[in-house]
């Protein structure tokens, strides 16, 4: 896939870990915790010329000249929802259309905290939360 140059990369730690040539997770979920990537991603962002963005309790994305941003909120609940994090990037690519990669990447990263961070203060489940969290999302 890199040889077509992808402008974002995004995945939680476990993936952002495999991408550099250390461990890997359990399946499509995160072993890791985002802060211990935050050089991995750093230095895959100079290495590979994207922005690079890790997912996790708190997110954290660089670009290849350097500039680096962190971003909190969403709710726990987020990472037993199959599917966030590929819409994640779903959205990150659809910001792409519109201005550069890296504020396209916070922008999406930023949208998906305060959605879920919405969904989270109102509701008690998981399947409560994974329904609000998309409306929640469309209504920003
Ligand atoms: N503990 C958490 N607290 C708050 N938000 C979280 C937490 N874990 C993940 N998120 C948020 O959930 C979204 C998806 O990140 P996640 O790391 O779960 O992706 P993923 O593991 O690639 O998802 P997928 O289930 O699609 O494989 C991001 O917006 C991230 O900020
Ligand atoms: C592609 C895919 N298949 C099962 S989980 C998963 C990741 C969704 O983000």
């Amino acid at each position: 896939m890199l040889k077509y140059k992808p402008a974002i990369i995004r995945g939680n730690a476990s993936e952002i870990s495999a991408l550099a040539g250390g461990e890997g997770g359990s399946g499509v979920d995160s072993t890791l915790d985002s802060s211990e990537v935050v050089d991995t991603v750093k230095q895959l962002a100079v290495r590979l010329d994207a922005v690079v963005a890790v997912s996790g309790q708190v997110d954290y994305l660089c670009d290849p000249a350097g500039r680096a941003t962190s971003v909190e909120g969403g709710d726990a609940r987020m990472p037993q929802v199959t599917g966030t994090g590929c819409s994640l990037g779903a959205l990150s690519a659809g910001f792409c259309a519109v201005t550069d990669p890296f504020t396209a990447a916070r922008a999406a990263h930023a949208a998906f905290a305060a959605a879920g961070q919405r969904a989270g203060a109102r509701t008690t489940g998981t399947g409560s939360f994974a329904v609000a969290f998309v409306d929640e999302l469309s209504a920003l």
